[in-house]
């Protein structure tokens, strides 16, 4: 049975007459990373405020570890590490001492500052002036907050927002790093499907305020099959014996298309064309990449 670390159940928020975030089940499984997914505006802040006991659900259930949030509020959050808005700092202070402010809070030992620093490769610079931080290292400094307490969850909003590559590269070498090598689950939001494509086990794409898909990143590259295309000549005879034979095929471009059409048939398709004497010049399969997968689930509405 699935340990799910998030589950919520027809979670809905409005603001006036507006339908932010609409009967939203999401399920995160322990020990993944889960891309949440959708284009600006699709509700995924709202979502993760709510998670986050910042905002109260208009309607429906949240549970994290097993548990419902409205009635075990401050142990649940305990465990729960966060990065929702760009965060701030105390500019003339080292990265450690800004760390150490929320130590003091969290009754967290220096050692432990010590250690999320080198989680976040930010040794190196601890002892200097975070007004000298590059926004990557800032962003990076927040994720070291957010891991102070020692979080069985991480709920990062758009953590690379904003970045240039490099920086957008080591936020997420450390979140892929977050499961495996530290016990930790992580929620990553983002409205790039390059991004959650490159580190995401799980995916969950949201847009409008509803959940259009949720599952393994690979059930969504199986979301839709293959097309065969063929470049023949005398195209418009091809498409007319292929329609008799009952293929599912279009004419583009005076390429013929097939759809719906399993990989055994492909050379029957072959054959029918050569036995008709169609000069058959190429045959090729053509298989939607994620971002056209996406953009057919979000309409064409949805940017990415
Ligand atoms: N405080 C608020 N008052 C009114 N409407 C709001 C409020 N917060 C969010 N919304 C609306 O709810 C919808 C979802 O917004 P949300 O910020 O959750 O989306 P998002 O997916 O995080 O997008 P972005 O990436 O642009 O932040 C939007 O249409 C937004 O305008």
């Amino acid at each position: 049975m699935t340990n799910w670390v998030i589950q919520t159940s027809g979670l809905t928020r409005t603001y006036k007459t507006q339908i932010a975030v609409n009967l939203l089940n999401l399920r995160v499984p322990e020990g993944t990373i889960y891309g949440f997914l959708g284009p600006n505006g699709a509700g995924k802040t709202t979502t993760i405020r709510m998670l986050l006991g910042l905002i109260r659900p208009t309607s429906g259930d949240i549970e994290i570890f097993r548990k419902s949030l409205a009635q075990n509020r401050m142990s649940i959050l305990k465990k729960v590490g966060s990065l929702v808005e760009s965060p701030s700092y105390y500019g003339h202070l080292s990265g450690f001492e800004n760390l150490a402010v929320f130590a003091r809070l969290l009754d967290v030992s220096d050692q432990r500052i010590r250690e999320v620093l080198e989680i976040v490769r930010l040794t190196p610079a601890a002892n200097k002036a975070v007004k000298g931080y590059s926004l990557g290292m800032k962003q990076r400094l927040g994720i070291a907050s957010a891991l102070l307490a020692s979080p069985k969850l991480l709920i990062l909003d758009e953590p690379t927002n904003g970045l240039d590559p490099a920086g957008i590269h080591e936020i997420r070498q450390l979140i892929i790093d977050m499961p495996r090598q530290h016990g930790i689950s992580v929620l990553v939001s983002s409205h790039l499907l390059s991004e959650i494509e490159q580190m995401a086990t799980w995916v969950g794409i949201i847009n409008q305020g509803k959940l259009l898909f949720q599952d393994h990143i690979q059930a969504l590259r199986q979301e839709s099959q293959a097309e065969l295309l063929i470049d023949v000549d005398r195209p418009q005879d091809a498409l007319a014996i292929l329609q008799r034979e009952g293929f599912e095929v279009t004419m583009v471009d005076k390429s013929l298309v097939l759809k719906n059409i399993e990989y055994p048939e492909y050379a029957q398709v072959n054959k029918k064309l050569v036995l008709a004497d169609i000069p058959v010049f190429r045959i090729r399969e053509h298989a939607p990449s994620l971002e056209d997968i996406f953009l057919r689930l979000v309409g064409t509405g949805g940017s990415l």
